[in-house]
């Protein structure tokens, strides 16, 4: 299995199944501002709710084949092991498709996943034990606390700026090495130093 890291913005994801699982993972591609449509004959209350709030459509009758016309992404979320059977058996094979209840019989999965401002850590077990990847998940937390998003964004922004001045890649290099040490994450007033010291340098030519 091969983990990719995918932009979901703007994207058409169709989502069989309206219980918790589905609920779920719809939580999760909301946050990446996916296009998302529910097909099931019943929805919890969480699904009702986020669709209110997010604009979300919602086709309530079982899921027909026709539904995941386009869809970028599909969810086989019910909870009939025929069903979700039958519906990965009718995609194409250039769909992305997860099927919840039998990962094998699709061909994505969803992670665990921390984020700290631009770093993003993720954990699978690729279905072997979902209980050990939560319980990896809590300890990554513990391990990368807050300060981790801050620290991102000043990596970020050091890149940057000596993308922009067309720095020599050596020197590039062995700054951006420098940059990785401790204090420059947890102290703040590291971090404004070495941007002070990136503001001082002109533009390299060539
Ligand atoms: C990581 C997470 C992400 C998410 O869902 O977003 C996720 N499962 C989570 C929780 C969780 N999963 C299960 C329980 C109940 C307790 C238990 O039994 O352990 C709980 C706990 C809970 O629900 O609270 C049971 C379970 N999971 C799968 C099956 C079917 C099967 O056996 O194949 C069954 C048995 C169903 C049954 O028969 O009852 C299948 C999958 N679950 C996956 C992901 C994919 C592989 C992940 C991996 O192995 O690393 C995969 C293959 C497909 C997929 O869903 O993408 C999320 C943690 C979220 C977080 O804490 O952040
Ligand atoms: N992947 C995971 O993380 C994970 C974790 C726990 C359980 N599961 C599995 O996920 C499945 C769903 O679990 P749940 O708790 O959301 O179930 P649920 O009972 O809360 O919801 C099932 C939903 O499927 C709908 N449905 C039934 N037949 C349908 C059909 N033909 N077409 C469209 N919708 C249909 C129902 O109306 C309902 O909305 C179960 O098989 C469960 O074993 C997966």
């Amino acid at each position: 299995m091969q983990p990719l890291i995918i932009n979901l913005t703007g994207k058409k994801v169709v989502i069989a199944g309206g219980g918790r699982i589905a609920a779920r993972k719809a939580q999760t591609l909301a946050d990446q501002r996916a296009e998302i449509t529910f097909v099931a004959p019943h929805f919890c209350e969480e699904i009702l709710e986020l669709s209110n709030a997010k604009n979300f459509s919602i086709i309530k009758r079982i899921a027909h084949p026709n539904d995941f016309a386009g869809a970028f992404l599909v969810i086989l979320a019910t909870n009939v092991r025929s069903a979700n059977k039958a519906l990965a058996n009718q995609l194409s094979p250039n769909q992305l498709v997860c099927v919840v209840d039998e990962s094998d019989e699709g061909n994505v999965s969803f992670p665990a996943t921390i984020q700290r401002g631009h770093l993003q850590v993720a954990v699978t077990s690729n279905g072997a034990s979902p209980k050990l990847t939560r319980k990896l998940k809590k300890e990554l937390e513990k391990q990368f606390d807050h300060s981790w998003g801050a620290y991102s964004e000043f990596l970020l922004r050091c890149r940057k700026k000596l993308k922009e001045l067309n720095v020599p890649l050596e020197e590039r290099n062995k700054l951006l090495e420098e940059i990785l040490d401790e204090r420059y994450r947890l102290d703040k007033y590291d971090q404004e130093e070495i941007l002070e010291r990136l503001s001082k340098i002109g533009p390299f030519k060539g």
